[in-house]
């Protein structure tokens, strides 16, 4: 269980986060919404550690983040980046097995690599091409296979579907929903997608004026005030245009 505790943080003046009290349960997927530069990748490295709270706490498995217990939090959470974010200068397997190649021989790491490729669809051959090489959806298809390459305990997803059109980010949509279910893996997803919300969440927590303004299950969000007036303003997949159904990535 990932919890925050009264998170806050400011820059310069102005304050990002004013006491975020926000818990995940194991298990769960939670996406967090909210308007462009509310705090979402904010709140996110706070938890993360890349960003230190001015005041609050972050809590896993009902243990306070620190020095101590985060190297153990960190070694069991993968994460896909905003964009898929793949290094380039490295081939696709090498990418996946990142992490896993600082404690295992290659060997291992391009198999375990490959099988992680299988569980996004793409294909043992897709695991020599540079990152170049790869269309939009196939570059997050691997961000993707990176972010479970080590079977991580708890995934976070930043933004995973911006930049696809609706189809493709509906088959990413997907294999996040698989992926969660079938590891049991804690997930929180940072979204403006609320495609993805109600395909990849179980609830959702809407960040507004650096607080949790509303927490509640997916079904439940469309009758909530709050949600009402923040889905008004945010434009829903199924009214923008797309590619044809069955395209390839
Ligand atoms: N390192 C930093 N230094 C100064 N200001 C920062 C820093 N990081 C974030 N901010 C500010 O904090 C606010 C929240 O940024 P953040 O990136 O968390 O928003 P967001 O909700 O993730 O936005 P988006 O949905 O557009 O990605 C913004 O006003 C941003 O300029």
């Amino acid at each position: 269980m990932i919890e925050t505790r009264g998170l806050t943080r400011s820059f310069g003046p102005t304050q990002v986060l004013a006491g975020v009290d926000l818990s995940v349960a194991q298990g769960e997927s939670l996406c967090v919404i909210g308007q462009s530069g509310t705090g979402k990748s904010v709140l996110l490295k706070c938890i993360l550690g890349l960003i230190a709270p001015d005041a609050g706490q972050v809590l896993w498995q009902g243990r306070p983040l620190d020095r101590t217990t985060r190297p153990g939090f960190l070694r069991g959470f993968g994460m896909l980046f905003q964009g898929g974010a793949l290094f380039d200068s490295l081939s696709v397997w090498q990418n996946v097995a990142f992490r896993l190649r600082q404690r295992m021989p290659d060997g291992r790491a391009r198999a375990i690599a490959v099988d992680k490729l299988a569980r996004v669809g793409l294909a043992p051959e897709t695991a020599d091409l540079m990152p170049a090489q790869l269309s939009g959806g196939m570059a997050r298809r691997v961000g993707l296979a990176r972010a479970i390459a080590d079977d991580p305990a708890v995934i976070f997803f930043d933004e995973p579907t911006t930049g696809l059109d609706p189809i493709r980010a509906r088959r990413i949509d997907d294999l996040i929903r698989g992926i969660v279910r079938e590891t049991g893996a804690t997930a929180i997803t940072i979204t403006h997608d609320m495609d993805s919300v109600r395909a990849v969440g179980d609830r959702v927590a809407l960040l507004q004026d650096g607080r949790i303004r509303w927490q509640g299950t997916t079904e439940a969000m469309q009758d909530a005030a709050p949600m009402a007036a923040f889905l008004g303003r945010v434009p829903d997949r199924r009214q923008q245009q797309g590619a044809a159904p069955g395209a390839p990535d």
